[in-house]
């Protein structure tokens, strides 16, 4: 009735279908579960990086039964995300995948005013949609299959759950997919399919290197320096898959650390899950009530800088747009 103890989720033998898996987080992650020995495919467009991810991950083989395999492919609609399903399943004998990690995505911060139509549709493109088609495409085949105890896993971010100033095209979309995580982990359960949802901090992966380029000033001091590698990032995640019982009087009482639904990865993260936790599960309902006042206290002080920070940056900002024509 009490222990310490873990319940794992065992990768070993499992198909496991990462999309953005040639880069960042889905690369790590695909390091850390073909160590355990899964199975792996991974979608993504640039067949360079993907050439050169299947090569890395071919090097962590622990079994010769193990299969690897990477695809170029578009997943920026549901037909070209239930193409890519199809199309990694047909070298499983059709069957869909045993977990799908979406982790494929882009944010391209930059002041709302300098934002296109183009950047707002992208945005959503990007840190929603390109997730969201692979959900709806899989949830179809893993139902159709009869395929229970599979996972799907979904990538938000810590802007998932607060946001500030330069992130207008981008959490949007991250809070949305925590909408559909959360109606599927409600849904899903008609069919016995596990949904979770991580929310990473700051990862210094090439798509951060990338965002640096577009991102306002603002935001990288609001944001700070502070993050992780792609591979701590990953351990997290697969970490946190796993359900810890602390002290297991009722498991949600009393003692799940590491949730298994909501996934975070550093306390501010965990912060801002306890304190914006709607109707999703909880994880541990002391450390989170514990978490929930801490936030009470902690994120107006800290918001108030925020807001002193933007305002003080106003003259600066005016200056900005008046230099790049945009009055005129
Ligand atoms: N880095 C960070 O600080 C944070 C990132 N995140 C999220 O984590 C996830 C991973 O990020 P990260 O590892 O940094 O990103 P990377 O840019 O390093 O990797 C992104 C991967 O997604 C693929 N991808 C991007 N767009 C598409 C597309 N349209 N179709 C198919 N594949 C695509 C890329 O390959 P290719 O371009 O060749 O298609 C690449 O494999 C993203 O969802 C991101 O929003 C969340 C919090 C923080
Ligand atoms: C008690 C309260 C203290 C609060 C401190 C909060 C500090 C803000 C952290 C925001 C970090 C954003 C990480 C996600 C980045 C991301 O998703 C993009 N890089 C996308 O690529």
């Amino acid at each position: 009735m009490f222990g310490l103890f873990s319940q794992k989720w065992n990768p070993d033998g499992k198909h496991v279908y990462i999309t953005g898996g040639s880069s960042g987080l889905g690369l790590a992650l695909a390091h850390i579960l073909a160590q355990k020995g899964a199975h792996i495919s991974i979608v993504a467009r640039n067949q360079t990086k993907l050439d050169e991810a299947i090569e890395s991950i071919e090097k962590l083989r622990v079994s010769p039964s193990q299969i690897f395999k990477a695809y170029s492919l578009p997943l920026d609609s549901g037909s070209a995300a239930a193409k890519a399903l199809e199309t990694v399943s047909d070298a499983h004998g059709g069957e869909a995948p045993d977990a799908i990690f979406t982790c494929a995505g882009a944010s391209t911060p930059k002041f709302f005013i300098d934002m296109d139509e183009k950047d707002m549709v992208d945005g959503m493109m990007n840190a929603y949609w390109l997730q969201a088609w692979t959900a709806w495409a899989a949830t179809k085949q893993m139902v159709r299959g009869g395929k229970r105890g599979a996972k799907i896993v979904f990538v938000s971010s810590t802007l998932g759950y607060m946001t500030f100033v330069g992130y207008a095209s981008y959490s949007p979309g991250k809070h949305a997919l925590r909408g559909l995580a959360d109606t599927l982990n409600s849904e899903l359960k008609l069919y016995g399919i596990d949904v979770h949802i991580y929310f990473p901090g700051t990862m210094f992966t090439p798509g951060y290197t990338e965002e640096t380029k577009t991102k306002p000033e603002i935001t990288q001091t609001i944001e700070g320096t502070d993050g992780v590698t792609a591979e701590q990032a990953a351990l997290a995640l697969y970490k946190g898959m796993a359900l810890h019982y602390v002290v297991g009087l009722y498991s949600r009482i009393l003692g799940v650390v590491n949730g298994n639904y909501h996934i975070s990865g550093d306390l501010i993260t965990d912060l801002f899950c306890a304190s914006t936790r709607g109707a999703a599960p909880r994880n541990n309902w002391l450390l989170e009530g514990l978490y929930d006042l801490v936030a009470y206290i902690a994120v107006p002080v800290w918001r108030s800088s925020v807001e002193k920070q933007v305002l003080a940056h106003r003259e600066e900002h005016q200056t900005y747009l008046a230099k790049k024509g945009f009055y005129s």
